[in-house]
């Protein structure tokens, strides 16, 4: 059962407190909620605009925060990129927040193959190259602890694995939680896990007869591929398909997905239903699903934080005249 319950407030957070949180248990977190502030798991690391600042801010503007028509955006994040090769995706992300759709900068680029063509890209526009794992092939790779203590230096906000092809090691995950997406080749949870990367994802779509197939932009968690699904796009496979035709299908459509997650991911645009837990009746267990918030809806102006608490003060001084 799910309860439309919108509100804007405080953002959620995983209380240790075990009877607050069962009572938040019992309650549905909706998934599609016209702002930013409402109830949402959010990354430790990003802010939290004031609810009140952004009403206050959409009365300014003539809109109105009930109806999402103002997208409040906070600080710029801070986001690392893995790489195993060409790092199309990554190009696109770097060129959307170059262009100021995605909030954020590039701080790194982390790969386990220093000569890749994202490694190259990075090398050419001043971004950071990381070396990871260690391994014979790429001895200067540096270790998990190295990495971990790099990124913190580097205040990564999130972590985008975009074709990369290692698996993420748990501490990694431990530390950035509900920060790390991945994209994947194909509608999970079909076609998805270890032996599943690059062209063998598409043969196998193709000899399994699919007629469609798609990219799966997902929280990546200790396995490959069993992290919670965000977004997805669908192709049609058609009859005569090679695997390189069909990966350039999908592939265009990556870009476009993974762009929109991480835009919504650093405006903190992701909200997290909760399902009905029935773990008080000692069966079942509680799932998160994270969900683009407002995915159809109409984006209303986008209003930086520092321009948001101006209006907000100048609103509250105009009250008091
Ligand atoms: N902890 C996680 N790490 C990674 C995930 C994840 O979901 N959780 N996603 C992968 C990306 N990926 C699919 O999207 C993926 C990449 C690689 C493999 C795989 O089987 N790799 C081979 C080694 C390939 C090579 O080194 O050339 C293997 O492990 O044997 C499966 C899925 C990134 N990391
Ligand atoms: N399972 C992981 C996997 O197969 N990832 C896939 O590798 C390609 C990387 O392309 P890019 O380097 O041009 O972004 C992308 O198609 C991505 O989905």
């Amino acid at each position: 059962m799910e309860a439309a319950i919108a509100s804007t407030g405080s953002s959620f957070h995983s209380s240790p407190n075990p009877l607050a949180r069962q009572q938040r248990i019992a309650r549905a977190v909706v998934a599609f909620v016209p702002q930013p502030q409402a109830h949402a798991l959010r990354c430790e690391r990003t802010s939290h605009p004031n609810p009140r600042a952004s009403a206050a801010a959409a009365a300014a503007m003539g809109g109105d925060a009930g109806s999402g028509s103002v997208v409040v955006v906070g600080r710029k994040k801070r986001l690392a990129v893995f790489v195993s090769g060409g790092g199309s995706n990554f190009r696109a992300i770097h060129e959307a927040a170059l262009g100021g759709k995605v909030n954020a900068d590039v701080v790194a680029l982390v790969t386990d193959k220093p000569g890749c063509g994202g490694a190259e890209y990075a090398r050419g526009n001043g971004i950071q190259v990381i070396v990871f794992p260690n391994s014979k092939s790429a001895p200067e790779g540096i270790s998990s602890d190295e990495l971990l203590n790099t990124l913190r230096e580097l205040r990564v906000d999130f972590i985008l694995l975009a074709g990369y092809l290692k698996l993420i090691p748990v501490e990694l995950i431990q530390a950035y939680p509900r920060c790390i997406l991945n994209i994947h080749p194909s509608l999970l949870p079909a076609f998805g896990g270890k032996g599943f990367y690059g062209l063998k994802v598409h043969k196998a779509v193709i000899a399994s007869g699919a007629r469609y197939s798609g990219p799966t932009v997902h929280f990546v968690d200790e396995h490959y591929d069993t992290g919670r699904t965000l977004a997805q796009r669908v192709v049609p496979v058609l009859a005569n398909d090679t695997p390189e035709q069909l990966a350039a299908r999908v592939l265009h459509e990556e870009h476009q997905v993974y762009v929109d997650a991480v835009t919504a991911l650093c405006e903190d645009r992701i909200v997290w239903r909760e399902d009905v837990c029935e773990r008080d009746r000692g069966k079942g267990w509680c799932k998160w699903q994270p969900f683009l918030e407002n995915p159809l809806g109409q984006k209303g102006p986008v209003v930086s934080s520092s321009i948001l608490f101006f209006s907000y003060y100048i609103y509250v001084l105009s009250l008091g005249c």
